[in-house]
């Protein structure tokens, strides 16, 4: 970890943390400390409140109960403090459209504050190593689906924030792309940053993590290192199935009308 960074303060303190949607409870009660400097990777099967929880965390939906902290800071008592240090891929992203990739980092950049000259020297960096730059005149309305998570992704490192949070940042993206995000993911990590991402895909969590949050059903399962977590289970996969309970789920075998035979 890097000299000077926050070796004692937690990257993310949650406590006491719920949301409730009607009748439906998405957070039922998350404590969650994630130690800075890691590869946090949050896990759970559809549904179980990831989503809800990061929404939460990075100040973009107000928890019914509980306190979030950012490095040290309160999230929705001092926003402007969290906001200001993190960086956030969320889902379903909405960019501003009729910009170009490079107009929409430039934008972001000024946004942030940073110093023009900055920002076309960070922006041109970024573009060249997500290999945007080919594309980076063109306007955003027009990128596919794994264009437009890499623009979000430079758009989300452009101020070079404490801790970065992603909702599903590979879904979408070609594997070439995604080896070339770990890539970056894995050297802003290494200087002290923060990563916290939300996935499906265990092999990756697995391969890229070394911090896990399993949830289901609107609460932490387990979580802690990740040889801990995966405890003496042959894979994360496995250790995944047994905490959120799937392996009793009926099977497949139920659907025996589906493929050949009667019609
Ligand atoms: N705005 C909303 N209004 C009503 N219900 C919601 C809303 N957002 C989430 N929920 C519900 O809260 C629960 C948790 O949803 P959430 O999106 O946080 O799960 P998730 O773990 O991110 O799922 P997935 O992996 O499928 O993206 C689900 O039952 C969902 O239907």
């Amino acid at each position: 970890m890097a000299e000077g960074a926050v070796v004692d303060v937690p990257a993310v303190r949650v406590r006491g943390l719920w949301k409730r949607f009607g009748e439906q409870i998405a957070v039922a009660g998350v404590d969650l400390e994630l130690p800075a400097g890691r590869f946090v990777g949050l896990v759970g099967p559809n549904g179980a409140g990831k989503t809800t929880t990061l929404s939460m965390v990075t100040g973009l939906l107000r928890p019914d109960q509980g306190a979030v902290e950012v490095v040290g800071h309160d999230v929705w008592q001092d926003p402007v403090a969290v906001k200001a240090r993190i960086g956030v891929l969320p889902e379903g992203l909405r960019l501003f459209e009729r910009l170009s990739g490079r107009e929409l980092l430039g934008y972001t950049g000024r946004l942030r504050g940073l110093p023009g000259v900055e920002v076309d020297k960070r922006a041109a960096q970024l573009l060249d190593v997500l290999d945007l730059a080919g594309a980076q005149h063109k306007l955003v309305v027009d990128y596919s689906t794994g264009m437009r998570k890499k623009i979000g992704l430079a758009a989300a490192l452009l101020h070079n924030p404490e801790v970065l949070f992603l909702d599903e940042p590979f879904e979408g993206v070609d594997p070439v792309s995604a080896q070339t995000i770990r890539g970056v993911l894995e050297r802003y990590t290494a200087s002290g940053a923060t990563v916290v991402f939300s996935s499906h895909v265990m092999e990756l969590v697995e391969s890229l993590c070394d911090w896990v949050a399993v949830m289901a059903a609107g609460r932490i399962r387990a979580h802690g290192p990740l040889a801990e977590v995966r405890g003496s289970a042959p894979s994360l996969q496995q250790a995944f199935l047994e905490l959120v309970g799937a392996n009793g789920r009926a099977a497949a075998t139920d659907l025996d009308w589906l493929g050949g035979g009667a019609r």
